[in-house]
This record gives structure tokens, C-alpha cells and sequence, in this order.
């Protein structure tokens, strides 16, 4: 249950509703978070023209085993056919379906700023269903410029504006001091999602969720992967022949999910 306009519950960053690790539906919740990975490598295949493809084509496309693969698409009761594999399109439906993204979500973005221009000008968004419904800005000197197709607005009609909209998600792409204040006046305009990607951790009520991206993290824990690599290669002897095992850990190339 959404409680708006309540107090501010304990400090939530990350992962929605961390004490839960199922979804409302009984999916776990690191199944939930890697289903837009799937949802993103079956649109490419389906791009490609793919009209079927089997666990392991699709659990290669998407970084993961195809084991876990197997097991988060039975979640949704989509097991593929024996010899033939997945049908892309109906499984892009299913997934599509099951994250929400079948609908239209209008989103607003606060703080238009370096990252804020950025986003604001990602097309990535609209085609996975996210329509930016308005740019707002506190900044009166950044108001009227156009970024993409919309105006930089005033942060101060954001009620207004999402009330018009129906906006349920708000991404703040403002400096950390700001932040908070900033969800505060989401939460209170009625937004119960919140992308932030300010580093500050966002105390919410119950029922608001909160997803954090911080580059800054993902970067320190390559860095403490490079550490362990480099540690590994130092004990290797440099007289004998390389026998350096494969690196063990979840982080490869591609960033893994989960
Ligand atoms: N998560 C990431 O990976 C990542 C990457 C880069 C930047 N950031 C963070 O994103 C935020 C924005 O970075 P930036 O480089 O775009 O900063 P910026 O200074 O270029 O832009 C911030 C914008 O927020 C606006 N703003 C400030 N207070 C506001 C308020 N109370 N209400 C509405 N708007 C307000 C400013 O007018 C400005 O236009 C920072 O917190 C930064 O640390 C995060």
C-alpha cells in the first residue's frame, strides 16, 4: 500500500522493497531484475529478423547461464518448444507484459542538467515504453529551452504536471543535495517510483520505490575485479609457462545481472 503524504520510513536504496525477494506475483526478485535484460536481447534477435531461438542462443545474447535462464522463464509459465526453442516475438510479448512495458509510462525527469540533457535526449526510452512526459528544472535560467522535443519546465509545476500526465515514475538528475527534497515533492505529487541518480541515499514512505544507478559503483567494483586480477597474475611465476585459471567471480565482460 502506498502511504502518501506519511512520514518518511528508514533510508531505501537499491532494489525495490528490500525486504521482500519475491515480487507481488511470486517471482523472485533477481528474476525480476534480469527479465529487461532478456526483454533487451530478444528485441535485438527480433531485430535480426530471429524468429526463434533456443535457451541457450537467448541466454548468450543476454550474458546469463542458460540454466537460470530456463528457470526465471518458467516463472512465467514459458518453457519453449522441445527441438524448436523460443518463438521471440511471443516471449517479447510475455516478458514485455509481465515488466509493465506493454503500457505507456509517462516519466518525468528533474534536473536538467549534464545527465538530465542526456537522458532527456535518449531515445532508448520511448521505444521500451517510457514516454517523457515533462523536463523540470529549478534553475529559471535553464527554463524554455528545448531538450529532444520538450521544454525545460519549472520544477515548481510538478504537481500540476503529473497530475495532467498520470506520471508514476520520476527520475532525479539532480546534485545530492537536492535530492531529497526533490523526491519528497514526487512522492507528495503522487510519484510512487523513483529513478535516482543522485549519490545520496532517498529516505521514501512505504509503497515508493526507489532504484539507484551510480556509475561511480559499478566502477569500484571493476576496480576491485582489476585488483584481484593483478593479484592473481603477481603469484604467478614469471619463469613458468602461463597457467593462469580462468578468473573466477560473476564479472565478465558484460555486466552481470542478479
Ligand atoms: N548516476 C550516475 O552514474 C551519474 C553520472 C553522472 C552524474 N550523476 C549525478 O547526477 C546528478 C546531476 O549531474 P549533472 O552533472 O547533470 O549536474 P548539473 O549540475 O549539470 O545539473 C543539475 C541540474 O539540477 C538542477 N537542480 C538543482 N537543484 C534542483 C532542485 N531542487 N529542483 C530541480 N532542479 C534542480 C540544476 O539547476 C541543474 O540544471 C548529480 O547528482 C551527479 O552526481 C550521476
Amino acid at each position: 500500500m502506498t502511504s502518501r503524504g506519511k512520514r518518511f520510513g528508514a533510508p531505501h536504496d537499491g532494489a525495490s522493497r528490500p525486504t521482500a525477494d519475491k515480487s507481488e506475483r511470486g517471482i523472485p526478485e533477481a528474476t525480476v531484475a534480469r527479465l529487461p535484460v532478456y526483454l533487451r536481447a530478444l528485441v535485438t534477435l527480433s531485430d535480426r529478423g530471429i524468429a526463434t531461438c533456443s535457451s541457450e542462443e537467448l541466454a548468450t545474447a543476454a550474458g546469463v547461464n542458460s540454466a537460470k535462464l530456463r528457470k526465471d522463464l518458467s516463472y512465467l509459465g514459458s518453457y519453449g518448444t522441445r527441438g524448436v526453442g523460443y518463438d521471440v516475438e511471443y516471449l517479447r510479448y510475455q516478458i514485455a507484459r509481465e515488466i509493465g512495458v506493454t503500457q505507456d509510462w509517462p516519466v518525468v525527469i528533474v534536473g536538467i542538467g549534464n545527465l538530465g540533457h542526456a537522458l532527456a535526449n535518449y531515445s532508448g526510452f520511448s521505444s521500451r515504453g517510457f514516454r517523457i512526459a515533462a523536463l523540470l528544472d529549478a534553475d529559471p535560467g535553464r527554463q524554455g529551452e528545448v531538450v529532444g522535443d520538450l521544454p525545460i519546465l519549472a520544477f515548481d509545476r510538478i504537481e500540476e504536471l503529473v497530475a495532467e500526465h498520470g506520471v508514476a515514475i520520476g527520475v532525479i538528475a539532480t546534485p545530492a543535495p537536492a535530492a531529497q527534497a526533490v523526491c519528497d515533492r514526487l512522492v507528495a505529487a503522487g510519484i510512487t517510483s523513483i529513478l535516482n541518480f543522485a549519490p545520496t541515499v532517498l529516505a521514501v514512505p512505504e509503497g515508493v520505490d526507489v532504484r539507484k544507478v551510480d556509475l561511480s559503483i559499478e566502477l569500484q567494483i571493476l576496480a576491485y575485479h582489476e585488483q584481484r586480477k593483478a593479484g592473481l597474475l603477481d603469484r604467478i611465476d614469471p619463469g613458468l609457462p602461463d597457467t593462469t585459471p580462468a578468473m573466477p567471480g560473476k564479472t565478465t565482460t558484460a555486466k552481470a545481472v542478479g
